[in-house]
């Protein structure tokens, strides 16, 4: 297939003919990963990431921290070579140009890491990149010392001037539109001559678990961060200047993209067990035990991982997911499959998402003969016997997991672009087949 065909291609999304019962091992999780990467590049000794994630988001930021100087080299894990990477920080350099594909972690987090850089860092992306709010790390960049270059609306692409260093302190920012304003500004905070105090200002911050995410392993690589969960003040976070230590990192699997496998056990009445569900973690991804279960199914958190069990029946749900807004595609799928409607709240953040989420699952689901309609922050889902017929996926991972869903209950479904999942989950297709015993 020539490059641009993977575009327009259109991939039959497997009918499941009877129950599934599989194990699916999920790889890593994107959001570790990537955040182990930023952390490591900026410790004071080499680390290591195991078992970390290979996808594009992850290859893409790997490949930006290469380019401003940080040693990344394939290492021995516990599955053998090319488990790990051992990552070896050195002086941050400029000249540098990054390439942030669509991805919001590596738009957002580096741009300070680039800060800290001695020359310019260019940065740049797939089209949607320029459209994705970064306007609450470049004000607060500035705020905090850093000289950038853009066109002026707040978004890429553009350049960070690093000058070495970065005098840092306090920054006021409105993060309502993303979570990874305040996770961007925590990551490289033990690195500015004064840390970091970051207020936000604006209304609901949304996706809560992926701060906790950002704090939980700033901590554990050595970092001071006073939260208001540690009696700090509402919406304040402070991090304290100081050396980052190298660790060994297992990364764990990415519990959002076990979503769709849990689905099928949901949509089919059967049951996929996901190993190394961890017991603990601050991953979105968790909530699916308590919303899926809500939705009909029962889960087991056993010593082999979690057990998802579907009873063959699937229920609508009414549920405000502003912290769990990435589950938000593959929710909307079973919801259209439900016994009753659903009403999904709490999410309008999500227009400025991979594609506007909301009005990309409105028009697929309903030219597949269903009856969604958009609200001001979120989607009523009234089920309806649904035809076979074209997913569109608009270069969104997630909503090609989501036609995948629908695609198991439902014939004839054709995904557009499958290849889009290797954003975060490139072996999809295969895990799919795989898991349905193909
Ligand atoms: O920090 C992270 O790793 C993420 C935070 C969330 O972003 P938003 O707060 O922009 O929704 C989430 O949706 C995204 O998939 C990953
Ligand atoms: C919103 C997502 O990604 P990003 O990290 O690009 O924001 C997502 O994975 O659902």
């Amino acid at each position: 297939m020539a490059p641009n065909d993977a575009h327009t291609a259109l991939w039959p999304a497997p009918h499941a003919s009877g129950a599934v019962d599989a194990t699916v091992h999920v790889p890593g999780s994107k959001s570790v990963t990537n955040r182990a990467l930023v952390l490591a590049a900026l410790a004071s000794e080499p680390g290591w990431l195991r078992r970390p994630l290979r996808s594009r988001d992850t290859l893409l930021m790997a490949g930006a921290l290469r380019a401003m100087g940080v040693g990344i080299e394939e290492g021995v894990g516990p599955e053998g070579t090319g488990e790990a990477w051992r990552v070896l920080p050195a002086g941050l350099r400029g000249p540098a140009t990054v390439d942030v594909g669509n991805a919001g972690t590596v738009m957002r987090f580096l741009p300070p890491v680039a800060a800290l850089s001695d020359g310019p860092v260019r940065f740049d992306g797939d089209p949607r990149s320029y459209e994705r709010p970064l306007n609450g790390v470049i004000d607060a960049l500035r705020v905090l010392g850093a000289r950038i270059d853009d066109d002026g609306r707040g978004a890429l692409p553009l350049t960070v001037h690093g000058s070495g260093a970065l005098e840092g302190g306090p920054v006021e920012i409105d993060a309502s539109s993303s979570s990874q304003f305040v996770s961007a500004l925590l990551l490289s905070g033990p690195r500015f001559n004064q840390g970091v105090e970051v207020r936000h200002i604006g209304s609901a911050l949304p996706s809560m678990p992926h701060i906790r995410m950002t704090v939980d392993m700033l901590r554990s690589v050595g970092a001071q961060v006073d939260t208001p969960e540690s009696g700090g003040e509402p919406n304040v976070w402070r991090v304290t200047p100081g050396a980052l230590l190298g660790r060994d990192l297992t990364i764990e699997p990415d519990l959002s993209n076990a979503q769709p496998f849990l689905a099928a056990a949901l949509v089919t009445g059967g049951k996929v067990l996901v190993p190394d569900w961890p017991s603990r973690t601050t991953q979105p991804g968790d909530r699916l035990r308590e919303i899926f279960t809500e939705m009909g199914g029962s889960c087991e958190l056993t010593e082999y991982g979690l057990v998802f069990t579907g009873s063959g029946a699937v229920h609508g749900i009414d549920v405000d997911l502003s912290e769990v807004g990435e589950l938000t595609p593959g929710i909307a799928a079973v919801a259209a499959l439900a016994d009753s409607p659903s009403t999904l709240r709490g999410v309008a953040h999500l227009r400025l998402h991979e594609t506007d989420r909301l009005a990309a699952l409105t028009k697929e689901i309903n030219e597949l003969g269903g009856d969604v309609t958009e609200t001001a922050d979120g989607l009523h889902i009234r089920p309806r016997r649904l035809h076979g017929g074209v997913f569109h996926t608009y270069e969104d991972h997630r909503m090609a997991t989501a036609g995948a869903i629908i695609g198991l209950a439902v014939e004839g479904v054709r995904i557009e672009n499958v290849a889009t999942t290797a954003k975060t989950l490139p072996d999809f297709p295969e895990l799919w087949t795989g898991m349905l015993g193909a």
